[in-house]
């Protein structure tokens, strides 16, 4: 019997081209796709399988033997079989004894179990090393080359060498290996293919719902109101001047909201007197996904931009403009020149630039690439000093543009609004 620690050591000083044997147990998609991928590599694959004939599937250069024939000839067993079959196991525990075993099961759903499935594996061939790797890619992935997809393989187990071994295959098959500690790590990684986007769907949900409740703000204030009562039809305010109005105040929003939770931490340490306890579960999952909220603050703060540019080109404005100079010459009057308000209009535009030009740096900063270029002291002074000043900016910009007169319009047309559609109803 081809049992271990020798074996593991041979296995790892091994640095010719041909690399050692690698058995897969099960011959379905995933198992196919490993192989295929190993043998390209620079593996010898054998299969363990319940029926020991080879079909037109199976990569050609991979031998497929009974599962206790194939386990002997390797140190390391693919699991390539789903969860619910691990028992067929049980009887080999013998051969497996020693082995590196590693799992790639998923699960249908979260936390289908309450132990990981490399966990059972572990407990049902105890003298076994298990690893829990690859579930994270797809058999797809594997066929596809390591252009398209995500290259990250997340390693665990208990063992350290037979996640070292591990780790090289990973490597050498092109994918990019990230420990992730013990096994008990396994659990989190079964789940991670079962996520949807985790971190986004907060951010994304707020934004819109506070996009929806600013659009039937500003619909009520722009279009309805002076259509009941100045009978004038803004309705196409609904392609750009609304959209342009919703875009900075979210972005507003989601930005204080990705500095609030912080504040929120810092009070409930002070109270608490220590920093060593459980924050809330929500202001952990909220702190969690700031990256997220930023980034979506970002997009919006962009499209405000983009909607603010085309504003000259807008055949309403240019009219508008027209016929404020036609009126002018008509009545031989002309508006003198306040400079006051030259101050107000560029001061109010020169925060919008900044403020958008430290955004977008703060968006830059984020992105992995960059910040692991930067120490931890870089990354908190970018995020937390420059963000400050991003929402200082930002909020002056819209504070100097008139949100005080914007308020008071807004409340008083869209309450006059709503007392009409009341008194219909009666
Ligand atoms: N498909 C994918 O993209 C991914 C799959 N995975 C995981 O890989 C594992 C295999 O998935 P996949 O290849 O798609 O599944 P398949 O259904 O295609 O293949 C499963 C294989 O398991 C073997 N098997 C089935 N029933 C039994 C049994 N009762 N006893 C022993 N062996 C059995 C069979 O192999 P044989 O006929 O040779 O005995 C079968 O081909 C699963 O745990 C899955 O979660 C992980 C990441 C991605
Ligand atoms: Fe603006």
């Amino acid at each position: 019997m081809n049992t271990n620690p020798s074996n593991i050591m041979a296995l790892t000083s091994n640095t010719s081209n041909k690399k050692e044997t690698v058995c897969i147990f099960g011959t379905g998609d995933f198992g196919r796709a490993l192989g295929y991928r190993m043998i390209q590599s620079g593996y010898s694959v054998v299969f363990g399988s319940r029926q020991a004939q080879t079909s037109s599937l199976i990569p050609k250069d991979a031998e497929v033997l009974s599962h206790a024939e194939a386990a002997q000839k390797a140190a390391i067993i693919i699991i390539a079989i789903p969860r619910q079959h691990y028992n067929f196991l049980t009887p080999l525990a013998e051969i497996l004894h020693g082995k590196v075993l590693v799992d790639v099961s998923n699960n249908l759903k979260l936390n289908q179990y309450s132990q990981s499935n490399a966990e059972y594996l572990a407990q049902l061939i105890p003298g076994a090393k298990v690893v829990k790797a690859f579930n994270t890619v797809s058999a797809w992935a594997l066929q596809s080359g390591p252009l398209d997809a995500s290259r990250q393989v997340f390693v665990c187990g208990d063992d350290k060498k037979a996640k070292q071994i591990v780790m090289d295959i990973v490597r050498a098959l092109g994918l990019t290996p990230l420990d992730q500690g013990s096994l008990l790590a396994a659990q989190e990684i079964e789940n991670y293919p079962l996520q949807l986007f985790p971190m986004w769907k907060f951010p994304i949900f707020l934004s819109l719902g506070l996009t929806a409740f600013f659009f039937f703000y500003s619909l009520t204030r722009d279009v309805i109101y002076p259509y009941v009562y100045e009978n004038k039809d803004f309705s196409f305010f609904i392609a750009i001047s609304i959209p342009n109005r919703i875009c900075p105040i979210v972005a507003l929003i989601l930005l204080a909201l990705v500095y609030l939770p912080g504040v929120l931490a810092a009070i409930i340490q002070l109270y608490r007197g220590t920093k060593y306890s459980r924050f809330p579960d929500g202001l952990d999952k909220w702190m969690l996904c700031r990256k997220q909220l930023g980034l979506v603050a970002l997009a919006f703060a962009f499209l405000h931009v983009l909607y603010t540019l085309i504003i000259p080109i807008r055949y309403y404005v240019r009219w508008r403009m027209n016929s404020g100079v036609l009126s002018q010459a008509l009545n031989n009057r002309t508006d003198p020149f306040i400079n006051t308000y030259g101050w107000l209009n560029d001061s109010y535009l020169a925060l919008g630039i900044l403020g958008f030009f430290l955004f977008v740096l703060l968006g830059i900063t984020s992105l992995p690439s960059v910040s692991n270029s930067v120490n931890w002291r870089e990354f908190r002074f970018v995020q937390s000093k420059l963000g400050y000043l991003t929402l200082i900016l930002c909020t002056a910009h819209t504070l100097v543009y008139g949100g005080k007169q914007f308020l008071n319009v807004s409340s008083y047309r869209c309450l006059s609004v709503i007392l009409l559609l009341m008194a219909r109803e009666r």
